[in-house]
């Protein structure tokens, strides 16, 4: 488990964490969200001890980092996948810093296993494709087998197929019982890879809830039907008082669920081709709770289309 309690941080005039507390539990997926520049390397930084904070305190199952007795079987940590020797082997890599933490060397062949990256073990690092050295780097967080692991945004810039390799992955570790707390701030990633969620903007909590439950706070659950009726529908649910919205064929309706305007439709004789619940989206929420603190856009990579939150003024 992490705790995060009143962290503060302040680099001159800026407050980069401000008042933080949160907790990450273990057997989860957390994802840790927030626009750019909100305070999420920060307070990572924080967490493992590599930044002092202001205020407040970071811990690790109860310990400040600097007070765990075998840090690299507590914790390990993703923050920067090309922070490896280029000339090194991947193993060779691996073997150093077993070596350095007093880590059994039959670890790196279990690592590299686990990550996928055994047939190209004897290869040097500088040459890995970047989800080669994402596995690396996660390997690398595997050595000491901890129960804690952080990730800073390690899906950036992967292909689809490396997006959903880490996603799988952060399961199984979670399913394992570990506490695995990944920061982005690509949210229809983080949708579909974190059952809990830390949400900051400018350094501060907007929110910590399950994924499930910040959606629906946030959002409104909808109707969509369609009908080759749709007048005499329209019609029928306008005196119902529900508030309907156009949207190409069909009608969006909030305030009655599919069964109330199933029977609705049935009564005014109107056949339906669709009746489908809407669920409001991870994108949809997050900009409702954060307001006008940032500014929605889509970033094209590989071929997906993550959504992704910038500043106002970035
Ligand atoms: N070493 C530093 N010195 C001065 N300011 C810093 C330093 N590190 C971070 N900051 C500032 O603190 C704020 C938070 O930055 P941080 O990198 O933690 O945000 P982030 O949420 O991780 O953003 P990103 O998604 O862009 O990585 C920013 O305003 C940043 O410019």
């Amino acid at each position: 488990m992490i705790e995060a309690v009143g962290l503060t941080k302040r680099y001159g005039k800026t407050l980069a964490v401000d008042n933080l507390s949160f907790t990450v539990p273990a057997g989860r997926v957390t994802g840790f969200l927030g626009p750019n520049g909100a305070g999420k390397s920060t307070t990572m930084r924080m967490i493992l001890g590599l930044d002092a904070p202001t205020g407040g305190s970071a811990l690790i199952d109860g310990k400040h980092y600097r007070d765990l007795h075998h840090p690299l079987r507590t914790v390990g940590a993703l923050l920067d996948a090309k922070w490896v020797h280029p000339n090194r082997s991947a193993r060779a890599h691996l073997q150093w810093m077993a070596k350095s933490n007093k880590l059994p060397a039959k670890r790196v062949d279990e690592v590299l296993e686990i990550v996928g990256l055994t047939s190209v073990a004897g290869k040097r690092a500088g040459g890995f494709s970047l989800g080669m050295s994402q596995r690396l780097g996660i390997a690398a967080a595997l050595l000491g087998d901890p129960q804690v692991l952080l990730f800073d945004e390690p899906v950036n810039g992967l292909d689809p197929e490396g997006i959903l390799w880490i996603r799988k992955f952060m399961h199984r570790l979670a399913e394992e019982g570990r506490t695995v707390f990944v920061s982005s701030h690509l949210l229809s990633e983080m949708a579909l890879t974190a059952q809990e969620l830390v949400v900051i903007g400018r350094g501060k909590l907007i929110s910590q809830s399950s994924t499930e439950d910040f959606v629906a706070q946030a959002t409104e659950n909808t109707v969509r039907v369609r009908s080759p009726q749709l007048a005499a529908l329209r019609t029928a649910l306008g005196r119902a008082g529900v508030s309907i919205r156009d949207e190409g064929e069909s009608l969006i309706v909030s305030g009655m669920d599919c069964a109330e305007v199933g029977e609705l439709a049935a009564s005014t004789g109107a056949v339906l081709h669709e009746l489908s619940p809407q669920r409001g989206s991870l994108e949809e929420a997050f900009m409702q709770l954060t307001g006008d603190s940032v500014e929605y856009h889509t970033e094209i990579a590989d071929g997906q289309v993550p959504a992704t939150l910038v500043p106002a003024g970035k």
